[in-house]
């Protein structure tokens, strides 16, 4: 009786991990959010930003909320670095890619970076969240300058490959999830989302609000998408 009770408790108590993966160009401040989020999230605090060295492979952080485990795996970011990425997309449940948008001279490297993440076939169905980072700062540019920057690139892009190959199939399914693209501004190393002059949410619910809104938006999204996982295979 003791070893059925404790079956179920274990069956009903059980929490589920999924699997994160932080991407984006070196310097962009991956690594800054995860000790963020670790900071945020844990009762042991991440490190603070002055002790945190570029990314020469990964760095791993898990954090537990209800019935979840997210486990966070942040990847170098160096142009060296990039070919293993591949490696994770298989066993990924979500995708978040960060963007420096303090940094305009890199913005365009950093889209042809996200471009190839985004049209890799073995994530097309992943949740992917586009965090445009150190809002912190006024050089940076607003969520919305991000997206149309973004989709400026893309625009520039397609139009090119039309020139080139009179060919938009390759380019057409990418369209969608484009379209459908969240775009969050975080500062990661304040945690905050600024919305500028001030930082509204600030106001409202402390200082973290940008961080753990990018958090509660990949739980979400990791259990809608396990949901339909299961639905599709008729469980
Ligand atoms: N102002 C500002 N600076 C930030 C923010 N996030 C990160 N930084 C700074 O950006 C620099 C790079 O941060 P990292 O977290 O090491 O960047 P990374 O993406 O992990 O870089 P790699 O490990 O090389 O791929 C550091 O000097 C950080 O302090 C932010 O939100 N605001
Ligand atoms: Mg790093």
């Amino acid at each position: 009786m003791y070893h059925l009770l404790k079956g179920f408790y274990e069956y009903f108590t059980r929490k589920e991990e999924f699997s994160v993966i932080i991407l984006g160009l070196d310097g962009a401040g991956k690594t800054t959010l995860l000790e963020k989020i670790k900071t945020l999230y844990n009762d042991t605090p991440g490190l603070p930003p002055n002790k945190i060295a570029p990314t020469v492979g990964q760095n791993m952080g898990k954090i537990t909320l209800p019935s979840t485990i997210l486990q966070f795996w942040d990847l170098g970011g160096q142009r060296g670095i990039r070919s293993i990425w591949h490696r994770y997309y298989d066993d990924c449940h979500a995708v978040v890619f960060v963007i420096d948008a303090q940094d305009r001279e890199r913005l365009g490297e950093g889209w042809e970076v996200f471009d190839s993440v985004l049209s890799s076939p073995k994530i097309l169905g992943v949740p992917l969240l586009l965090l445009a980072n150190k809002q912190d700062s006024p050089q940076s540019l607003s969520v919305e300058e991000i997206r149309n920057d973004y989709e400026e690139w893309y625009r520039s892009k397609q139009d090119a490959a039309r020139r080139s190959y009179g060919d938009e199939v390759e380019l057409e399914h990418r369209r969608d999830r484009i379209a459908s693209l969240d775009v969050m501004g975080i500062s990661a190393l304040e945690g905050c989302a600024y919305a500028f002059p001030v930082c509204a949410h600030w106001l409202t619910s402390g200082p973290s609000t940008g961080v753990r809104a990018a958090v509660d938006w990949l739980f979400i999204r990791v259990q809608n998408s396990r949901r339909r996982d299961e639905l599709d295979s008729g469980r």
